[in-house]
Parts: structure tokens; sequence; C-alpha cells
């Protein structure tokens, strides 16, 4: 990742995924993780025990939470933990700014996805993208990363309809699901980098 010019990787633990690690994994691979390439865990409404286990066994540079953890949720993760928290937020139409804003004065960043399908399985990994307008032009007090499904053929448009500097992409650079494509990542970061 770091080698493909990756600036972020991201452990997610949420058992339903293609792309889950446990706690040992991560505490392995973060350990091996090149300096400068910051480890992101991602969690889904996690407890503070779940936490205390992670952030205690792995170590880590920010979380990302990716459930329905709300902002007062949020602030009290960052606290406990002195870690900076990143709040991913799905998007499918205009009104899903709002909640997206809500964030601002608690998340240090701010992850704006394209919202799962409804009943689906995973809160994130999708491959779904979402409308770009609805954020194209928006200036927002927060740094924040687009997501959704982005690729190497799709993220210079993205980036250019909606002025991100960050982007993050799961499914959109493997060859089966959970597994990474280096040649893929790569292009991806290529593309990105315009
Ligand atoms: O990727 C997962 O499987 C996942 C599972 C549970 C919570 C979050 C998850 N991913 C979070 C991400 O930040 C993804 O990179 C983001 O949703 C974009 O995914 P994709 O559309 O596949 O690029």
């Amino acid at each position: 990742m770091a080698a493909a010019g990756a600036s972020y990787c991201g452990f997610t633990f949420f058992e339903k995924s293609p792309r889950a690690v446990d706690l040992t994994t991560a505490r392995d691979l973060a350990l091996g993780a090149p300096v400068g390439l910051a480890k992101v865990a991602l969690t889904v409404n996690a407890d503070d025990a779940f936490l205390d286990a992670l952030t205690a066994q792995v170590p880590l540079d920010m979380l990302q939470l990716h459930g329905a953890e709300s902002p007062a949720r949020v602030a009290e993760v960052k606290a406990r933990y002195g870690l900076p928290v990143m709040k991913a937020v799905g998007v499918a139409e205009a009104s899903d700014l709002a909640a997206l804003e809500s964030y601002f004065p608690v998340a240090d960043q701010i992850l704006v996805d394209a919202k799962p399908p409804k009943g689906g399985e995973l809160p994130g990994g999708n491959g779904l993208t979402f409308d770009w307008r609805l954020i194209a032009g928006r200036r927002w007090p927060v740094p924040w990363m687009l997501a959704g499904g982005l690729t190497p053929d799709n993220v210079a448009e993205a980036i250019a309809m909606t002025g991100a500097r960050q982007v993050d992409v799961a499914s959109g650079v493997e060859r089966a699901p959970g597994v990474k494509d280096l040649a893929r990542v790569q292009s991806f970061v290529t593309s990105a980098q315009g």
C-alpha cells in the first residue's frame, strides 16, 4: 500500500466483511507497516470493551467509526482513547448532508461515503457510488475524504467533480472480495494523483 503511494491503511473490524481481521492479525500488520502510513481501525457501533482491547493491542493512528455513532459518542471515543476520529457518513440525497454537518464539531475527519443498500449486510465497502453533484463545490470546516464505489477508472472524475483532497477505496482495488490487487492499488493512486 505504502509503496503504491497510499497514505492510510484500514483494518476492518466487522465480522461479516470479506475484509474483516482479528486483533492479532491487525496488530501484526500494524507493527509491520512503514512509518508514514497511517493505520486506521474501522469499527461499527463498537462498545468501550472492544475499543479498549483494540487500542491496547493494535498500534493505531486513527479510529474510523462506521456505524450509527452519534456526535456525542464520537466525542466520547475521541476523549477516551486520545486518537483522532474519522466519522463515516452515508450520502444518498441532499438531506443526508445535515447529518454530516452535525459531526463537524466533534470529528477530526469525515468520510463522505455512499449510503449502504437497505437490508444490505455491510455498512461500507459496497462498491456503490453516490451522486457526486450533491457535494460539488461544498466547503467544509473539517478535513474530509471521499469514498464509495471509487475505482482506478472513475477516481479522477470524482475528484474533479467534488474537489476532494483525499479519497478512500475498498472493493474498487480488489481482484476478489477482500483480496487487494496491488496493480489496481497502484493504478488508483496514480489516477487520483492526476
Ligand atoms: O469495507 C468493508 O468491508 C467495511 C465493512 C464495515 C464497515 C466499513 C467498511 N468499509 C469502510 C470503508 O471505509 C470503505 O473503504 C468505504 O466504504 C468504500 O468502500 P468501496 O465502495 O468498496 O470502495
